[in-house]
């Protein structure tokens, strides 16, 4: 594919997509969202990702995950709600949720299959759906899953490695042409709002029309575990507030990065959660300016 088809992901979409709220308005009016993840090793994954999900705007935020985080995540975050995701309450949450994320730290396992493979058959096309890390191991394994789903969107965030498991393309190999006919080969012919964010120092976001972005902001600051949690958790809520639409992961992609940046002048390394908080403060901004 020709780098002329490459379009950037900058300031402009996060303008235009990250407006001012209207004054009638109320928290179910910024979207539902479940994030699943967080096993007894990764709890820190999901607690990371839900901070990201309630300072990026979600309106309202359940986490399910193993009852050893509840204490942590309610004292971090007490705007979350939290419940055991082994339960049969899971079934429930998937129904009301407008988006659905699910991954961090949740583990190969198997619990995390049971999980995977209800997320996948249970996702209706009202809601959309973010796969991250975990998931993706478990994904690779069993690619048919994908080709399954009625979720109205659905969005990868792999990084390098996590595609190269998921596509079979080594990094090396990881151009725009075989990772837009990998992503054409792993879903069904009738899908189609599905998204890639391929995560590196440019991130860069196909969609099955044929359309490439290259997010033109990011540091290495951000070298730091996390930081892919961080961005699920901002996309999970961006498309809970802004709509099922590329547009929303677009700037989600973006405003991650330029909240990176921003803390980056003044900080040698830039923490997950230090991201999360100063993400209100720069939403503000982009929504005035
Ligand atoms: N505090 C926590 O609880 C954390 C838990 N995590 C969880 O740990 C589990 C395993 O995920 P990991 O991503 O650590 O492990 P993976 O094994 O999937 O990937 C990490 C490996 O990929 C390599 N790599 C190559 N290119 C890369 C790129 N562009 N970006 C990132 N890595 C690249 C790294 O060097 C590393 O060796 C997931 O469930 C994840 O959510 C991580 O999210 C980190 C934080
Ligand atoms: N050197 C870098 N330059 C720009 N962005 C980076 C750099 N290193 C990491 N990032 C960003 O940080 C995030 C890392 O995601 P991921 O590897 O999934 O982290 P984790 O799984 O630890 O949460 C991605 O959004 C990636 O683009
Ligand atoms: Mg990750």
């Amino acid at each position: 594919m020709a780098a002329t088809n490459m379009k950037s992901i900058d300031e402009k979409i996060a303008r235009q997509v990250v407006r001012p709220r209207p004054a009638e308005s109320h928290k179910g009016t910024f979207g539902r969202v479940l994030l699943i993840g967080g096993n007894k090793q990764y709890g820190g994954a999901i607690i990371m990702a839900a901070e990201a999900a309630v300072s990026a705007g979600a309106g309202l935020t359940t986490v399910a995950t193993d009852p050893v985080n509840f204490t942590a995540l309610h004292a971090r975050l007490p705007e979350a709600a939290a419940i055991d995701y082994s339960a049969d309450s899971l079934k429930d949450q998937l129904a009301s949720a407008n988006v659905i994320l699910c991954g961090p730290g949740l583990g190969t396992d198997e619990l995390a299959w049971r999980i995977l493979d209800l997320v996948c058959r249970s996702a209706e096309p009202d809601q959309a759906v973010v796969f991250d890390a975990s998931a993706l191991d478990l994904l690779s394994q069993r690619p048919d899953l994908l080709k399954e789903m009625r979720a109205g969107e659905l969005v990868l965030t792999p990084h390098q490695m996590e595609w190269q498991r998921l596509s079979g393309i080594k990094i090396a190999d990881q151009g725009d042409r075989a990772n837009q006919e990998a992503l054409e080969r792993l879903f069904s012919a009738g899908m189609k709002n599905v998204i890639l964010v391929l995560k590196a120092h440019r991130t860069r976001v196909y969609d099955l029309t044929g359309e490439i972005y290259r997010n033109s902001a990011g540091n290495p600051g951000m070298a730091t575990g996390g930081m892919g949690d961080t961005l699920a958790g901002i996309t999970a809520a961006f498309i809970g507030q802004f709509g099922q639409r590329l547009s929303s992961v677009l700037a989600a992609v973006y405003c991650h990065s330029k909240a990176g940046d921003d803390l980056y002048e003044s900080s040698y390394l830039v923490r997950p959660t230090q991201l999360s908080a100063y993400m209100p403060r720069l939403m503000k901004r982009l929504s005035t300016c």
